[in-house]
């Protein structure tokens, strides 16, 4: 099968690299660059992404390189020379296409910035099919909902959607070389599906112990011998294919804790992110000061009360309808998504991330003018005006992101 891999930046790196090391060489994995001197990086680097923990460096060859310019998303034709020095890593030229079905994309992994994937897929989109798959991996909430009202309209016609929630640490230490320093954990689950199948069957399995309830690759899809198996075989692979890269500790998990899990990481962002991007430090120095124990349980305070609304306001609408909801947001107020439970979470991860530049941080400090604010302290604010829970405190450091990529910091002499 074909994987593509959207975004590879230092979590794209990870991914791109474990997916290597779990997939035989006869799945594809391409990186789609965004811009040529990426695609030349990894070329310089031999084709080659490595990465270290705990000291130790492993390295995974055997991609293939596509451009994503920003104009036209498509594959392009082999250069013969690279193709002849490195089979595996072909940058591939101007001016062709592969046809139709080359050009098609079965399994995508997006770990593009929230703000990029929306326009990245809808360049993308005439190369993915209801019977594509895409794996939603980055930080921030709201793009599966974007993507659906913007790009992917019809429930019948849209790819299979994965959401997963990634609290890795990672950094780059040159490109395709990164440093996982932060060993944290993958909970993805799938979307339902809009024909009905469900994939979540075995979850529901009474007569098993919650604890060892797992999820079923049969339940995606038995065998060819299902009619519909084309439409649900990328799913099923891609699946399995997160299931076998336990290096990074995946969890196939039921969507409504999925939800939870990313309600929980959009919290550390919108608490972490903003405040090493105001302030220029790394996640580890914030908390030496008491002011920012106090911001942070103020953001914590504040989402907890939104996530309380909204619960209580699904509970409520699920009672009442009897239509499909495909965005399941968690129906009970799960108690990880309480202020102290959000905020020991918060204090965890800015402890196993303390040598880390926050992603925010990382981009403004590239000159970016656009961040992620807006799916992270942004996302609860909506969340605040649809249930009517005000959020003074996550709205102040949303506006201060919008100052800080807009005024030039210490630059008066
Ligand atoms: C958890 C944290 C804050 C680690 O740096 C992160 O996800 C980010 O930088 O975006």
């Amino acid at each position: 099968m074909r994987f593509h891999v959207l975004g590879i930046g230092s979590i794209g790196s990870l991914i791109s690299h474990h997916l290597r090391r779990v997939l035989p060489s006869t799945h594809t994995i391409t990186l789609i660059h965004k811009t040529l001197r990426q695609a030349r990086d990894v070329q310089d680097s031999g084709g080659i992404i490595r990465v270290e923990a705990s000291g130790v460096l492993e390295n995974a060859s055997g991609f293939k390189s596509e451009l994503f310019d920003g104009v036209a998303a498509r594959p392009r034709i082999r250069s013969k020379m690279q193709s002849s020095e490195n089979p595996y890593t072909d940058i591939q030229k101007e001016g062709g296409d592969d046809g139709v079905h080359e050009n098609s994309i079965e399994s995508l992994f997006v770990t593009a910035k929230a703000h990029q994937t929306l326009p990245a897929l809808r360049k993308l989109s005439p190369r993915l099919s209801p019977n594509s798959t895409i794996i939603l991996m980055q930080n921030g909430m709201g793009v599966y909902e974007e993507l659906i009202q913007e790009v992917f309209r019809n429930p019948i016609s849209r790819p299979h959607f994965i959401l997963a929630s990634n609290t890795h640490g990672v950094h780059s230490k040159s490109p395709f070389n990164v440093i996982h320093a932060g060993k944290g954990e993958i909970r993805f689950g799938i979307v339902p599906d809009s024909a009905g199948r469900n994939f979540e069957a075995e979850f529901q399995n009474y007569s098993i112990p919650t604890p060892d309830r797992r999820g079923r690759l049969a339940d995606i899809v038995e065998s060819e011998d299902d009619p519909h198996f084309a439409r649900y075989r990328s799913l099923r692979n891609s699946v399995a294919a997160l299931v076998l890269m336990d290096a990074l500790n995946t969890t196939w998990c039921p969507m409504e804790e999925v939800q939870i899990a990313m309600r929980r990481k959009l919290v550390v962002n919108s608490v972490i992110n903003p405040l090493t991007s105001i302030m220029g430090c790394r996640n580890g120095e914030l908390f030496q000061t008491k002011a920012a124990h106090g911001v942070m349980r103020s953001v914590c305070r504040e989402a907890a009360q939104a996530f309380a609304a909204e619960a209580a306001a699904k509970a409520l609408e699920r009672r009442k309808s009897v239509e499909n909801d495909l965005t399941v947001p968690p129906s009970f107020v799960s108690r990880l998504l309480q202020a102290d439970f959000l905020e020991q979470e918060c204090l965890r991860v800015a402890e196993a991330t303390k040598f880390n530049i926050s992603s925010m941080l990382a981009d403004i400090r590239k000159g970016a003018t656009n961040t992620e604010v807006n799916y992270m302290n942004g996302y609860l604010l909506k969340l605040g005006k649809k249930y009517g829970v005000r959020l003074p405190t996550t709205l102040t450091l949303w506006r201060m992101i919008h100052m800080r990529t807009s005024i030039p910091l210490d630059k008066l002499f």
